[in-house]
């Protein structure tokens, strides 16, 4: 929010043209932090660690966000279940208050008293420190195990509805579901957010190709607005370019069919333009070998403004989306906001901090355009910018294929057909 401004609602604001900043990635910051488990992707660290969770709201704050949302990914009740198997070694904690935490929250109450726990805390916590900024909280609830396992709509809607009770009774500003592979589950999620009067976003983790079940993205945003959604978009699986394209055909799809919404875009924070209909997760990579995918300061800069230029304007990040991304988009649109965020205090825009660099080269990059023109080298020896593990038994239609994508480099069309050869 605008320092000193009187807190207008998510509707307010985009009503009357205003940007608003989403926040980052909470799951894959704190995976790496060590508060997350990488498979389940659960939030429980919402009570167990909720110092860790504070702190990256206060960092998203600082940087920007106009938004955070609750740190309840996967906290519904079914998907909380099927968290998995204790772990093989102890697990060692360093202080008495950890441990008693520990024995507290670990499996001496059942799932469904541990998913209301976890949400009320998540939104004691996004509460906390986004009335230290005079921001907005936003509720989440994403993609069910029970839809996946064909429960009825009827099962699934209460699942949605146990998340929500908490988002009520916390008094969120307004409910986000994000993270849906399948149209029709968001607009069920969809359906259930809107009985709280509370406005409604809906983010599908889709790309250009649409649905898991082949709606395309225009056909997607219809059906979540005629649900209820007062903001449509995506978050996650593809990076912004990708992104930034899918909810251009969302926008499009709406205006065809005489609807009216406004937009929201989550991306990523890692390149991803060989990626087909499931986004990142058919990487090579995913999870744990993304980095030299990540988006630089810049990159983001000209997403932001990409975004901006493209009607969206509910623009933020999803997985790999750290503090200095947002902090980006936040300088990147300085001028409309009318203000830079707290964390700017330590950033000088487009690198004019490098002025006080002892060394001159250095000091000769305080500008835009070096930081602009500057293709940054991927700082792995022998790799290639795609990646292709060995054990892939490549075939001679792959290889063709790959020959055809304008990201495939003639190393790497080398690698194939030799691959393709020794496969037939
Ligand atoms: N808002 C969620 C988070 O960053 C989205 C995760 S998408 C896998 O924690
Ligand atoms: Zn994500």
């Amino acid at each position: 929010m605008a320092p000193g401004g009187a807190k207008k609602n998510i509707l307010e604001r985009l009503d009357a043209g205003e940007v608003v900043l989403g926040d980052g990635g909470y799951l894959f910051e704190l995976e790496k932090r060590g508060y997350v488990k990488a498979g389940p992707y659960t939030p429980e660290a919402a009570s167990e660690h909720p110092e860790a969770v504070r702190q990256l709201h206060r960092e998203f704050l600082r940087a920007g966000a106009d938004v955070l949302q609750t740190f309840t990914f996967y906290a519904s009740d079914d998907k909380l279940e099927n968290r998995g198997n204790a772990p093989r070694f102890t697990v060692r904690s360093r202080s008495s208050r950890e441990i008693n935490r520990r024995k507290i929250t670990t499996r001496s109450f059942c799932f469904e008293s541990q998913g209301k726990q976890i949400n009320e805390a998540a939104c004691d916590l996004a509460r906390e420190v986004a009335d230290e900024g005079g921001v907005l909280v936003a509720g989440g609830v994403s993609q069910t195990p029970s839809y996946l396992s064909c429960r009825s709509e009827d099962e699934v809607k209460a699942v949605f509805m146990k998340q929500v009770e908490v988002f009520v009774q916390k008094n969120v500003d307004f409910i986000i579901a994000e993270y849906f592979e399948h149209v029709e589950e968001a607009e069920w999620a969809v359906q259930v957010l809107k009985t709280t009067g509370k406005p409604t976003a809906a983010t599908l983790c889709i790309g250009p190709e649409g649905d898991l079940n082949g709606v395309a993205p225009g056909d997607c945003a219809v059906r979540l607005v005629r649900a209820g959604a007062d903001i449509v978009g995506v978050n996650c699986h593809f990076d912004p370019v990708t992104a930034v394209k899918t909810v251009k055909m969302m926008k499009e799809g709406v205006e065809k069919a005489g609807l009216k919404a406004h937009y929201m875009v989550q991306p990523l924070a890692y390149h991803t333009p060989d990626c087909k209909r499931q986004g990142f997760i058919e990487l090579f990579e995913f999870p744990f070998s993304l980095e030299p995918r990540l988006l630089t300061r810049w990159d983001i800069q000209k997403y932001a403004r990409e975004a901006y230029d493209s009607g969206i304007r509910y623009i933020g990040g999803c997985c790999g989306f750290q503090p200095y991304h947002t902090r980006a988009l936040a300088e990147e649109l300085a001028e409309e906001r009318g203000f830079l965020p707290a964390a700017s205090e330590k950033h000088g825009t487009w690198g004019s901090g490098l002025e006080m660099h002892t060394k001159p080269w250095v000091r000769a990059r305080a500008r835009r355009e070096y930081w602009e023109k500057l293709k940054p080298a991927s700082g792995r020896p022998c790799c290639p910018s795609m990646s292709f593990p060995d054990e892939w038994g490549v075939t001679k239609g792959d290889a063709e294929l790959m020959q055809q994508k304008e990201s495939t480099t003639q190393d790497q069309l080398k690698v194939l057909f030799e691959k393709s050869a020794t496969n037939q």
